[in-house]
């Protein structure tokens, strides 16, 4: 539904994006990651046409919609709310914004406020609600005009873990009727939980993008914890072992194998591991192959 072609944002001398060429197709949710100041923000602000001054191309290919407006809902990384008037009467300016009137808006204004749960709370000041409340309308008012292709920037930061499931749940909803979603996060474990595939960017360039499952059987490897005093064997065969919290992990393409070796040391020294477990490969693992470990400013 979207292409973007080489795309390249300058601030001054400093390049926050070069030459981001990337496809997005209807009805998926993709994670974009990377540190701070990858260019995160700028490309979700170039693609939401808050940022216009950019070189390169943005073409959005099967909508009958012409003007992106109209296309895109942004959730902005900050809550952008009224504090001291209503949820009804946030939508209602947004809602207006978006150019919708009447009983229109009025039958969206209530459809939303029961997609984001707070029917209820309709008629309550923003500055009694809490943060997961705020959090939700932030999303509500950018669904307000049945967008095809939404933008969340960190939408789950500082929230409790009811508030995140129900937008993970609104998440898989708004996939189900077709929309595409691109989701920022510095969450891996959400990245890995919601979206069907991941762009990691770094130092505004593409440093990978693909699949998640794929992703993560080409960079994660997969590993075992073993806690328990002898229990790690002398012979560590093609393993890699490193020390971690009062155990060690054991590194290895082949982790039934490993599990079988260390088991079969344990059997003949007749010792009882406290702790044996297979860790799965992980996002955050790929992360850090892709961007180093070494701090951002
Ligand atoms: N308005 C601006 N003026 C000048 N430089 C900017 C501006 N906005 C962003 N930058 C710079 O562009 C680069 C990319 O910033 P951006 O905010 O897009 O990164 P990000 O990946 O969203 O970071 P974070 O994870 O911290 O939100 C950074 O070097 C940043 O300092």
């Amino acid at each position: 539904m979207l292409n973007l072609n080489h795309v390249k944002k300058q601030y001054g001398r400093n390049v926050a994006l070069n030459d981001i060429s990337l496809n997005f197709s209807r009805g998926k949710c993709y994670g974009l990651v990377g540190p701070n100041g990858a260019g995160k923000t700028t490309l979700l602000k170039i693609i939401s046409s808050i940022i216009q001054d950019f070189d390169g191309s943005l073409t959005f290919t099967d909508s009958p919609r012409a003007k992106s407006k109209e296309l895109i809902g942004y959730i902005p990384q900050e809550i952008c709310l009224e504090e001291t008037v209503t949820a009804w009467d946030n939508l209602s300016f947004f809602g207006k914004i978006y150019g919708l009137k009447g009983q229109t808006l009025k039958l969206r204004i209530n459809a939303v406020l029961k997609d984001i749960g707070l029917t209820d709370k309709a008629k309550q000041k923003i500055s009694t609600y809490s943060g997961g409340m705020k959090r939700r309308l932030n999303i509500g008012c950018a669904l307000l005009h049945t967008p095809d292709l939404i933008i969340m920037d960190e939408p789950t930061v500082g929230i409790d873990p009811q508030s995140r499931r129900y937008i993970f749940n609104m998440i898989e909803k708004l996939k189900e009727h077709g929309c595409t979603i691109i989701y920022a996060s510095h969450y891996m474990e959400e990245i890995e939980q919601i979206c069907d595939e991941a762009i990691f960017i770094d130092k505004g360039a593409i440093a990978e993008n693909g699949r998640v499952d794929e992703l993560l059987q080409r960079y994660a490897i997969p590993s075992i914890y073993l806690k328990g005093e002898n229990c790690l064997p002398k012979e560590n065969g093609d393993f890699t072992i490193s020390p971690k919290k009062e155990g060690h992990l054991i590194l290895t393409e082949s982790p039934l194998l490993a599990m079988e070796h260390v088991i079969n040391h344990c059997k003949t020294h007749a010792v009882q591991p406290e702790q044996l477990e297979l860790s799965q490969a992980r996002l955050e693992d790929v992360f850090f192959s892709l961007t180093g470990s070494q701090l951002r400013d």
